[in-house]
């Protein structure tokens, strides 16, 4: 079985009154496991469109989508959400933690979500927390974090149930220089070891150093940008 993700041929179309709009038009790209890709481009040239076909979270209007070697496109609407529950971390720009929870319950509610709670999986979350800088902040809520806390604590929530494929959708929009090498670079080594099919949306070239090939959305059509070395992979500002 190929794992990673691939994508054959997408067009998305979106009617707009008596307008029929391709807010994508033929796209293919394929991210084998351990590969880190971004795209970037302009507003409104598709990336979003691009990513919810990803993430199975919009169907597409042709084309073939499959996720470590299945196609989405027979699933029903139940199997659709347990692929995105066990197979997809989803990254997003803000990091949507839930206010009352404390950052270790904002990873075991989704574990709840999938089943029983068990000794476990709290003991990955607290490893995976601590792997993440935030040891020492199991059991704060998110108003007792900074913005890179947050961001990190979403990082973790989308790697609880230890998915093979992350998306991310501009995830340093609300950080500085600092944190958003951090976040992103967080993201590099967790694509690195554990070997992940990640594609990152961003308009931040700064973080392009930590991917393995930038594909640019034009008017709903993508295409290879550049292909990056992985030995320009460099740590986080403020470690050198
Ligand atoms: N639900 C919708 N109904 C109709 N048209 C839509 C819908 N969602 C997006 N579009 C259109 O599809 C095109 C692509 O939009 P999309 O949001 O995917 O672009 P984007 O690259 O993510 O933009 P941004 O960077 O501003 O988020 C745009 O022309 C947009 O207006």
């Amino acid at each position: 079985m190929t794992k990673g993700l691939q994508m054959k041929e997408l067009t998305k179309y979106y009617n707009e009154g008596s307008n029929r709009i391709a807010a994508l038009d033929h796209v293919s790209i394929s991210v084998e496991p351990g590969e880190f890709v971004a795209v970037v481009g302009p507003s409104g040239s598709g990336k979003s469109t691009f990513l919810s076909i990803a993430g199975a979270l919009l169907k597409a209007s042709e084309g073939e989508v499959k996720l470590n070697g299945n196609n989405i496109s027979a699933l029903t609407a139940q199997e659709l959400a347990d692929t995105r529950l066990k197979e997809i971390g989803f990254i997003m720009q803000s990091s949507n933690l839930v206010p009352y929870l404390n950052v270790l319950d904002q990873l075991l509610i989704i574990k709840r979500m999938s089943g029983k709670v068990k000794r476990e999986d709290k003991e990955f979350a607290v490893k995976l927390l601590e792997k993440l800088g935030l040891g020492s902040k199991l059991k704060s809520f998110p108003e007792e974090l900074s913005g890179g806390e947050k961001q990190r604590t979403a990082i973790a929530r989308a790697l609880i149930n230890d998915p093979n494929i992350i998306l991310a959708d501009e995830p340093t929009a609300s950080l500085d220089t600092k944190r958003a090498h951090e976040v992103v670079s967080l993201i590099a080594q967790e694509v690195n070891s554990g070997q992940k099919a990640a594609i990152m949306v961003t308009h931040d070239e700064r973080m392009l150093e930590y991917c393995d090939k930038v594909y640019r959305m034009e008017d709903g059509k993508l295409s290879l940008q550049q292909a990056v070395k992985k030995s320009n992979l460099k740590e986080p500002a403020g470690t050198r």
